[in-house]
């Protein structure tokens, strides 16, 4: 049971405890009833129940352009980078692409039924840049682009669903790569701008939450160090690209990110946001890094992964320079900002939007020597699930990724500490399993193990919200089965099974769990094989 290790839920069980006793003591009618109260004060604080967090916080789901849209080449769309990527033989790990994905830019309404059912009371999504701008800012918007978008928009809200909307979630213009290498040139700040613009005016009447970027801290990693992501670059020993420089160009990626988030906030701020009343922020991939052993070098190992993992982001955001460890390791490879830069930074941003799926433990290798992680390779760590034999937490279909549900509180708390408070949404918490050809449709559906992950995570998101910390909404990754990148169509993550042949949509067990959590019912609680039976 979970509740083991919750020290406030132990707390109160004493307290209640105590109090019991001392209505016992009492001897009295007055006594009894107390004890009746407090029983059922005690069970509702024992059991997740959505009452147990504010009326207005945000629950909802996610999904993100490119890996559901398909209709890649309709409507005037230009071609995105993840279009020529997965259309590169070796690239995805089962051949598939998003030409077709969940075909949702034709079946966006019955998706939307789907969020309904639910009882979802927002929705994130990401809008395709090369739906809007075909050829970024060397051609014109497309009227269709903005067109599929408003319709989107206007049936969730018809709906009672406030959108949450991702700028940028991975999915770039290829013209942009062409023309002068997207992120790794200044020239990419200019086109961000606009094309935040031109979403702030288009949709900013109707959209109250954005998000300038979905994980840059995997784009640059994922693109540029490792070369998994397009564009595919990378260098030895980090990965076999064929150009690259992993010591490098994370960070001037990462720089040209930093200024696009800055720039498009200025512009929000500056001409949009009084007329609109929006909040703008920015989500980061948070996984927790746990020091191994509990020696100085693995804590300060553990601190250092964070800093190139998440401070890397944030902190220029709201200090206006990049974390000391990064400075110390990096360098001259860490680019400056410019007097401008720190003055546009100062627009810094509204909230902090979360991706939290993992916890990882962290050991020095500065120190003493080990094999470094590769996707932390400069903050000189070496990242494992695995502390003397026994797993951080329980296996899930992406390798490496385990279920540590008290992570999430250690992200929340964290970002608590270190950003003084600002409020946060939790824009990503999700379940994988792996999709294998043997498995019955039943096997697709009971999906017992995505039950309990959420229900775990959502318990320790909850005691970091009683210990004070400012979370406003949860968004489940993923409405439906996707387009999971690298990973093609191997991997699901959705609280809807979808069959790629027929495009058929079918509830999981967690899509039940959640909507009964969300409409408050009394079963909201983890499950063991004896729940399966109520569905
Ligand atoms: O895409 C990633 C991150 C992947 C990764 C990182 C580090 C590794 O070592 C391997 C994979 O982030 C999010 O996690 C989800 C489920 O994957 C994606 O479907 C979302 O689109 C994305 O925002």
């Amino acid at each position: 049971m979970i509740w083991k290790n919750e020290p406030k839920a132990e707390l109160r069980a004493r307290e209640s405890e105590k109090k019991l006793k001392a209505a016992r003591a009492m001897g009295s009618i007055n006594g009894l009833l107390l004890i009746l109260s407090l029983q059922f004060f005690v069970s509702n604080v024992y059991c997740l129940h959505r009452s147990q967090f504010n009326p207005s916080f945000l629950f909802g789901v996610g999904t993100s352009s490119y890996q559901i849209e398909g209709a890649y080449l309709e409507d005037n769309k230009g071609l995105s980078n993840w279009d020529v990527f997965s259309h590169i033989e070796g690239n995805i790990k089962d051949g598939s692409n998003g030409d077709i994905a969940d075909d949702y830019y034709h079946r966006y309404l019955e998706d939307i039924e789907l969020m309904t059912n639910l009882g979802v009371n927002s929705y994130r999504f990401s809008i395709s840049w090369s739906r809007i701008l075909p050829k970024g800012r060397f051609g014109d918007v497309n009227q269709a682009g903005i067109t599929f978008y408003n319709k989107v928009i206007n049936a969730i809200l018809a709906r009672g669903i406030e959108p949450f909307v991702t700028i940028n979630h991975f999915d770039i213009p290829q013209e942009l790569l062409d023309r002068y290498g997207a992120w790794l040139s200044v020239e990419i700040r200019k086109d961000y701008g606009h094309f935040a613009e031109v979403c702030f005016k288009a949709f900013g009447d109707r959209v109250k939450y954005w998000t300038t970027f979905n994980e840059p801290n995997s784009v640059t990693k994922l693109g540029y160090m490792i070369g998994s992501y397009p564009p595919g670059r990378c260098s030895q020993p980090f990965g076999n690209c064929t150009y690259g420089n992993s010591s490098l160009e994370p960070y001037i990626v990462g720089h040209n990110i930093i200024l696009s988030h800055a720039m498009a906030v200025d512009i929000y701020r500056k001409y949009y946001k009084a007329k609109q009343g929006g909040n703008i922020g920015i989500t980061i991939a948070a996984k927790w890094f746990e020091p191994l052993r509990n020696t100085t070098a693995d804590i300060l190992a553990a601190k250092r992964a964070m800093a190139f993992d998440q401070h890397w982001f944030l902190d220029p955001i709201f200090f206006g320079d990049y974390p000391s460890e990064m400075h110390q390791i990096l360098g001259p490879n860490l680019p400056t900002f410019t007097s401008e830069d720190k003055y546009l930074l100062e627009a810094k941003l509204d909230f902090i939007g979360i991706n939290q799926y993992t916890a990882t433990y962290a050991q020095d290798c500065i120190h003493s020597s080990c094999e470094i992680d590769i996707s932390d390779g400069n903050a000189l760590v070496y990242t494992t699930a695995d502390r003397n034999g026994q797993l951080i937490g329980t296996t899930t279909g992406l390798p490496g990724f385990c279920a540590v549900p008290w992570g999430i509180e250690k992200v929340v708390m964290h970002m608590k500490e270190r950003y003084n408070n600002t409020p946060m949404y939790i824009t990503e918490n999700g379940y994988s399993q792996v999709s294998n050809s043997s498995m019955t449709a039943a096997d697709f559906v009971s999906d017992i193990e995505r039950v309990n992950f959420i229900h775990d995570y959502l318990t320790y998101l909850n005691s970091a919200i009683r210990k004070g910390a400012n979370v406003r909404g949860y968004f489940a990754w993923t409405l439906i089965d996707n387009f999971e990148w690298a990973y093609g169509l191997t991997l699901r993550f959705g609280l809807h099974h979808v069959d790629f042949k027929t495009q058929d949509r079918t509830p999981r067990l967690s899509a039940k769990w959640y909507s009964n959590f969300l409409k408050g019912s009394k079963i909201a609680k983890g499950v063991g094989s004896e729940l399966s039976s109520e569905y």
